[in-house]
Formats: structure tokens, C-alpha cells, sequence
């Protein structure tokens, strides 16, 4: 059989938020009704066709080349819609209404739960599946885009998330059998996702893109070669369907080496994986013969100028194998990086000079992988001008000053196990407790407060130069004081000056230390509408100035109570980042920590006792392959403790972790050795706290009682409840009270209303202590 031809250079996918967030303005629209559904449909379908016409542009000119890979809140979300597979508390919804419910919850039902994908920053809603939930073909959106973008000319590839990765990813419905699993389900999706592709045949679609990234992930509930092997039966079945367009399977974000051979065996058409992990196969005795090789060779995560040179190279690698075709594309879709380095403009001539060199985002990756496949199909001399460019660039890259700062790397290159490890636990306890003099189950929040428009508003005016320094730095004093007054006549413990000066809890410090770069428009979806600008992390990492003194000084001159200094840890800086690949992980980690270190020391040297260090993004990174955990878990733990070993014992050091599953890592929590730790738990009802206890965790601990991805306000009946279910695991004097996570996103109604509710149950259980 010849195979059927695949574009000769594609992407896994585009940003979809739009260039100026132009998809978060229409939908924030939409939910305050300033425009109506008919409205928001033709923002979408804008949206859609200027990403065609501009990857048609950027050299995306064969069919099928164009992902259709839009979403208008979350690729998962779709899957469900696209299925029925609708949780009972949302029957009777349609449309628009029925999409946001799912993703926001309304007045009668909670949303569905959050999470992270797979090791990254982007956020997907959680698919509740029960052995009753209803499965079939219930959307044709799909099928729809396609049917719009051939209107308008453009001949694209369906893209969606495949059914094993779909259920994968689900968790079991409430009231489902402890035996049952949504994975028990994959014949009912299976059967919806052939109807499917008998729609999408008939409406001319040449391919259409799977993605089953849950294939190279030993992160998730079900092990990783039962995944596999429903994968290999899913597939097989989808490749029997008559007719149907040629199917795309994509194995994304971790190494797929496991599934390759049994995906080969499906008789589907292509299947796409990084470079790097196909080449080994060659010699291997797997038959390739008959599917196309979609080689990942331009990294989808990262933002750095490739060298051109290795990725020939590794294509290369891959003319062994690639009986069937080759064709170049991205390791992973590109909505992880901005859209275009070319809109951005930064203050020093030299880094503006050098940053637009170094740095591809999606529309710069689109004309990489362009110009690699005129190399493979056209003969690789016809681009050595480009090879040789890009190899250019790197060089200057490593000569450029401030990438190799030796002062940061002699500091890093003296670091011992010494400055890593504080005095034990048992000596730092009781002078804490005496220097903070804290009632039992004390009560406190994670660190911001309500990000409130005109907070923003303010922000966007100094930027603009609309308003001057000293009008800025007054406004932020005047939040402070508006939230340090709250919390005292709230009666909270332990206070926070709630972050108003921070635009992001990572682009912030980025913006204070020496080695990074910050961009203006470089907008990356978090969640639905929820966007971040990722910091740029290029040279070694210095910090020149204090970070955050000011202001933690300030909101303590302004009570008796302990205020918390906040800092971001390092992990997480680097996580929420574009970090520099010329240096070993670890090593970058330490320059953040130490940076963080000497702000510590500052912190502590003017008088704070508690020093609140987040690291929100542990879990996150954790590698999706089980072998690596152990060397990622050393630096990342490493560098938290470089950070804070610098506290005296009586400074009572916390952390504070969210938007994961702990259990993986319940054994690295323990060994960051803060004193307090905070961490979600209202969604999961404290399920983490019987864990905590089994491991022997005998420091302070905030199980998060609060769900703050909620404007919903919690009873203080409810409240209490948790906070007994928790000191019931563990020791009362050990249990902190506080929210899952920081309040940025809330509004200050349910804020304060929640807040009052939360110190009421905390005094109420603390009564009842004996
Ligand atoms: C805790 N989370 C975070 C993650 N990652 C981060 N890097 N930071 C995080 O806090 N990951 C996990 C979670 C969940 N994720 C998020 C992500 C993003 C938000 C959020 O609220 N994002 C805001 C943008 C935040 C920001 O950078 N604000 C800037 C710019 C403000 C702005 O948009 N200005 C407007 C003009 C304003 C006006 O005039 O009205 C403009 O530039 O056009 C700032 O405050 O200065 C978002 O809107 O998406 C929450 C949780
Ligand atoms: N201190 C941060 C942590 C968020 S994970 C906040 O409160 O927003
Ligand atoms: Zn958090």
C-alpha cells in the first residue's frame, strides 16, 4: 500500500487566544453581556480564519497543513461537548450556555475541576465519566470549522484530543463504582469518534489530528502500557472505518519510545512523534513502512532561535525509517509560546537587538519547520544559508554579554549541602511558636488579594505613562492599607499586604532580576480567558536590588500582627518561564535561588518572622517519565532549600502549593522542610491529610479550606466541617486555616464575606479543643 501523502511541513497546533487576546476580550464580553452569542460566533470565526490566512502566509500552503486546532476555552472541554458526555447537574443547557456552565460553574452547579496538562502551565477541565454518563456524536463543531474554513478556502486538519488521552485525563463521576474507570468506557467514545470521521470523510477532510499525549505520561492513574494497549485497540478500530480520512496519531510532551511500535501496528496513516525518539528505531525491526513519520523537530515549548543544523541532522536520522515519508513539524502544539517576537520592543537597544534574534515564537517556529522541509524535500542545500544563520545566531548568543556572568557562576560552583540545610525541626519549632505567639489553628491567606480592575487599570495607566511614578507607588500604599485594615477587622492571624504591585507572581520578580527579559504583548493562555506573558530567562541570574522589602515594610508598619513576606520560589519562576537551554536546569535553578536567598536575608533583616516561599509549579514539572522524577525532585527540592536555608530558626519559614495532585510527591514536600505548608484541598474534601500523616509530615500544614477558583462562599457550617475533618488527621497544633490559593482572581464581595466565614469556623473548632 502507498501511504497517503501528509503535508511536508505542519504544527500541532496554533495559539488561539488571538494576537492582542482578542478571543479573552470577546468572551469576557460575552459573560458580562456586552455582546450577544451572535456576535461572539462571528469573533470566533474571525479568530479562526486570520490564524489560516496567517500560517497560509507564514509558508503553511499544502492541504491539510493548517491545523484546525481553535478552541474557545479548552481543547478537553470540547471533547466533552462534542461527546454529550454532560455531568447530570448541567441537563437541559445547549450552546454557549451549556459550554460556559461546564467551565464556570452557574448558580446551581459547580464547574468542573482544573487541571494541569500534562507538565505545563495550561489548565484543562477535568471530564467526569460514569459508567451512565451519556456517550455518543453529540456536537458537530467539529465538522462545522472544517465546512467554514473550505468556505473560505482554506483546506485545514481537525484536530482533537484522542480517546484514550480524553479518558485518560477524566476522572470517574461521582456515585461511580470504586472498581469503575472512565478508561472502561473507551468502546462508547471510540464508537462516537467513528461516526465522526464518516462525518468529516463526507465533508472532504483529506486528515484529521489525534493527540494522545497520555501516552507518554507515568503521571496519571491508569499505568502507562494499559494505556498502550487501549490505545492499540482504539486505533485499530478508528483505522477499520470506511470511509474515513486519513488519521494523524500525535504522542506529545513526554517520549513516546513506548507507543511507537504499537501505534505503527494500527494501520493508521501517520503518527507523529519527536525526532529525537523515532531515530533510535532505526535497526529496531519495527515496521514503518507503511506510516508516515511526523517528526518533532522544532521544540513547541520553548522560545529559542533552533539550530537548524541538528534539526537536519536529526531528520536525517530518520531517512532509515521513513519509507513511508517524512514530514518536519513542532514537538507540541505551539499554544504554550506567544505568537510573534516581532511586535515586541525592549528598552536597551543591545538586548532588543539580540532578543529578536534569539527568539522564535509560534509565528518565527512556523517558518522554521518551513524552511526544514524545503531542506528534506528540496535538498538540504538549498537552505544552508538558513543552517548556517541560525548557527550564527547561536554563537553570538553565547558571546553576548550577561550570559555567562562569572560572579554567579563561582557563587553557584561553592554551593554545599551547608547552605542547603537549616538547624532540625525540633530546635526551630518552639521559637517560633514563642516569637509568633499564634492562638491555635491559627488563621491566614496565601498572599494576594482581589486584583481588582482599577488596580489593573492603575498599572496599565504607569505603563502608559499616563500617570508617574510616585501616583503609582501611592496607589498600591493605598491598597495595602485597604487590605491590612480588612484582615485586622477581619481578626485574621497571620496577614499578607495581598500583591498589588505584582502584575504576575512570576513575571514580577523576572522583571527585578538581572538575566531576564519580560515581553509586552507575549500572552499565553493559562486558563480559559487567563492569560500570562512567561518571563524570558536568557543569562545568569543576578539580583542587583531588594525585590519586595518595600512593600512587605510597609504593610508591616502598619500593624501588630505578623505579616508574611511572599516570594515566588524557584521552581516555580523557572516553570512559568521560557528558560535559557544552554545551561543545566539545576545549575539556573540555583542563580534563582540564591537571588532568592539574599532576599530573604533582607526580609529577615528587617524583622520578618514569617517568609512565605510559593512553589505551585513542583508537581507540575514533575517529569511525565517515572525514571526521571528522582534527579528533577533532587534539583528542584535543592534549590527551594538553597533559597530558605538562609532563615534564622525563629523565622518561621511556609510554602504553598495548588493546581496538582500531591500524592507523586508527598515524600519531596516533606523534604523542602518549611516549617508550613499550604496546599489545595477543599476540592478533594482533605483527601491529601491521611497521606500526610501515613508519610510521618510533622511540620505545620494548611489544607486549603476555601475553593478559591470559586466566587461561590462557603458556609461557615461547611467551613468547620473541614477544618474538624483536618484536625482529625493531624494534629491540631499543627494545622494552619486558610484558603486553597491566592485571591487574585476573586472579587472582593465574596472575599470578605468567605473570610468572615473562615475565621468564625476556625474559632469555633478552636473552642471546642480541649
Ligand atoms: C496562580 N496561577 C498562575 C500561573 N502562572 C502564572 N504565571 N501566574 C499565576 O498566577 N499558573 C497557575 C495559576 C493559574 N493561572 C492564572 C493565570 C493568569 C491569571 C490572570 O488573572 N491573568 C490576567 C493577566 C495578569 C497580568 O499579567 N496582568 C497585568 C496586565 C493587565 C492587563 O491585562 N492590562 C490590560 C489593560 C487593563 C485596563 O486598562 O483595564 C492590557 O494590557 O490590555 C497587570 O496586572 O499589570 C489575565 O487577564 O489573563 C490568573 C490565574
Ligand atoms: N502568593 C500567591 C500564590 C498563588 S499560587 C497568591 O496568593 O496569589
Ligand atoms: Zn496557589
Amino acid at each position: 500500500m502507498t501511504s497517503p501523502r501528509f503535508p511536508s511541513a505542519t504544527i500541532l497546533g496554533y495559539p488561539r487566544i488571538g494576537p492582542s487576546r482578542e478571543l479573552k476580550r470577546a468572551v469576557e464580553s460575552y459573560w458580562a453581556g456586552k455582546i450577544d452569542a451572535d456576535e461572539l460566533r462571528s469573533a470566533e470565526r474571525g479568530l479562526r480564519l486570520a490564524s489560516y490566512k496567517r500560517l497560509r502566509e507564514l509558508g503553511l500552503t499544502e492541504a491539510a497543513s493548517i491545523p484546525e486546532s481553535f478552541s474557545l476555552y479548552d481543547q478537553v472541554l470540547d471533547v466533552t461537548v462534542l461527546l454529550g458526555a454532560i455531568p447530570e447537574r448541567f441537563a437541559g443547557r445547549t450552546g454557549y450556555d451549556l459550554y460556559f456552565s461546564l467551565a464556570r460553574g452557574n448558580d446551581t452547579a459547580p464547574p468542573q475541576e482544573m487541571t494541569k496538562w500534562f507538565d505545563t502551565n495550561y489548565h484543562y477541565l477535568v471530564p467526569e465519566i460514569g459508567p451512565e454518563t451519556p456517550i455518543g456524536l453529540a456536537d458537530r463543531g467539529v465538522v462545522e470549522r472544517f465546512a467554514e474554513a473550505r468556505e473560505a478556502g482554506f483546506d485545514v486538519r481537525p484536530t482533537l484530543v484522542g480517546p484514550v488521552t480524553y479518558l485518560a485525563l477524566a476522572k470517574a463521576a461521582d456515585g461511580a463504582p470504586a472498581e469503575f474507570s472512565p478508561l472502561d468506557r473507551l468502546d462508547d467514545v471510540v464508537d462516537a469518534y467513528a461516526e465522526l470521521l464518516g462525518e468529516l470523510a463526507a465533508a472532504g477532510a483529506e486528515w484529521v489530528q489525534f493527540d494522545e499525549p497520555a501516552l507518554t505520561s507515568d503521571n496519571l492513574p491508569a499505568a502507562r502500557s494499559d494505556l498502550i494497549a487501549a490505545a492499540f485497540r482504539a486505533w485499530q478500530q478508528l483505522a477499520a472505518v470506511d470511509p474515513r480520512p486519513n488519521i494523524l496519531v500525535t504522542t506529545p510532551y513526554g517520549d513516546a519510545s513506548q507507543a511507537i511500535p504499537a501505534l505503527t501496528q494500527t494501520g493508521v496513516e501517520a503518527i507523529h512523534a519527536a525526532a529525537g525518539q523515532l531515530a533510535p528505531f532505526a535497526g529496531s525491526g519495527v515496521d514503518f513502512s507503511e506510516v508516515v513519520l511526523v517528526a518533532g523537530v522544532i521544540d513547541g515549548r520553548n522560545i529559542w532561535t533552533a539550530d537548524l543544523g541538528r534539526a537536519e541532522r536529526s531528520l536525517q536520522a530518520l531517512e532509515p525509517l521513513g519509507a513511508a515519508g517524512v514530514s518536519v513539524s513542532t514537538t507540541t502544539s505551539l499554544q504554550h509560546v506567544p505568537y510573534n517576537t516581532e511586535v515586541e520592543k525592549w528598552d536597551d537597544p543591545e538586548l532588543d537587538a539580540n532578543l529578536h534574534e534569539w527568539l522564535a515564537f509560534a509565528d518565527q517556529k512556523v517558518r522554521e519547520v518551513v524552511v526544514l522541509a524545503a531542506g528534506l524535500t528540496e535538498g538540504w542545500g538549498t537552505i544552508a544559508d538558513e543552517v548556517r544563520r541560525s548557527e550564527d545566531i547561536l554563537a553570538r548568543r553565547s558571546r553576548s554579554a550577561g550570559v555567562v556572568r562569572e560572579d554567579v557562576r563561582d557563587r553557584v560552583a561553592a554551593v554545599d549541602e551547608s547552605l542547603r540545610t537549616r538547624v532540625e525541626y525540633a530546635e526551630r519549632e518552639p521559637k517560633q511558636r514563642e516569637r509568633l505567639g499564634l492562638p491555635p489553628l491559627p488563621t491566614t491567606t496565601i498572599g494576594s488579594f482581589p486584583q481588582t480592575p482599577q488596580i489593573r487599570k492603575t498599572r496599565a495607566a504607569f505603563n502608559r505613562g499616563e500617570i508617574d511614578e510616585a501616583g503609582y507607588l501611592e496607589a498600591i500604599r493605598a491598597e495595602i492599607a485597604d487590605v491590612i485594615a480588612l484582615q485586622e477587622g477581619l481578626d485574621v492571624d497571620v496577614l499578607v499586604h495581598g500583591e498589588p504591585e505584582r502584575n504576575d507572581m512570576v513575571q514580577y520578580f523576572a522583571e527585578l532580576l538581572e538575566g531576564f527579559a519580560v515581553t509586552s504583548q507575549g500572552w499565553v493562555q493559562s486558563y480559559g480567558t487567563r492569560c500570562t506573558r512567561p518571563s524570558i530567562l536568557w543569562g545568569d541570574v543576578a539580583r542587583t536590588k531588594p525585590l519586595t522589602t518595600e512593600w512587605t515594610a510597609y504593610a508591616q508598619s502598619l500593624t501588630d500582627r505578623p505579616v508574611k513576606g511572599m516570594l515566588t520560589g524557584p521552581v516555580t519562576i523557572l516553570a512559568w518561564s521560557f528558560v535559557r537551554d544552554d545551561l543545566p536546569i539545576a545549575q539556573v535553578a540555583d542563580q534563582v535561588a540564591l537571588a532568592l536567598r539574599d532576599e530573604i536575608a533582607d526580609l529577615q533583616a528587617g524583622g520578618a518572622a514569617i517568609i512565605q516561599v510559593d512553589e505551585p509549579a513542583l508537581r507540575e514539572r514533575l517529569p511525565l517519565a517515572e525514571e526521571e522524577h528522582e534527579a528533577y525532585l533532587a534539583w528542584a527540592v535543592g534549590s527551594f532549600r538553597l533559597a530558605t536555608a538562609v532563615a534564622e530558626p525563629s523565622t518561621q519559614i511556609h510554602t504553598h502549593l495548588c493546581y496538582s495532585e500531591f500524592g507523586q510527591i508527598i515524600d519531596a514536600i516533606d523534604a523542602l522542610d518549611a516549617d508550613v505548608t499550604s496546599i489545595e484541598a477543599a476540592r478533594s474534601r482533605m483527601e491529601i491529610l491521611p497521606e500526610l500523616a501515613e508519610h510521618g509530615y510533622v511540620r505545620g500544614i494548611g489544607p486549603g479550606v476555601w475553593d478559591i477558583h470559586s466566587p461561590r462562599v462557603p458556609s461557615t457550617e461547611e467551613l468547620t466541617e473541614l477544618i474538624e475533618a483536618a484536625v482529625a488527621a493531624i494534629p491540631a497544633s499543627r494545622v494552619w486555616v486558610n484558603p486553597d490559593c491566592g485571591l487574585k482572581t476573586r472579587a472582593y464581595p465574596e472575599t470578605k464575606a468567605t473570610l468572615e466565614n473562615l475565621v468564625s469556623a476556625a474559632k469555633a473548632v478552636r473552642g471546642r479543643l480541649s
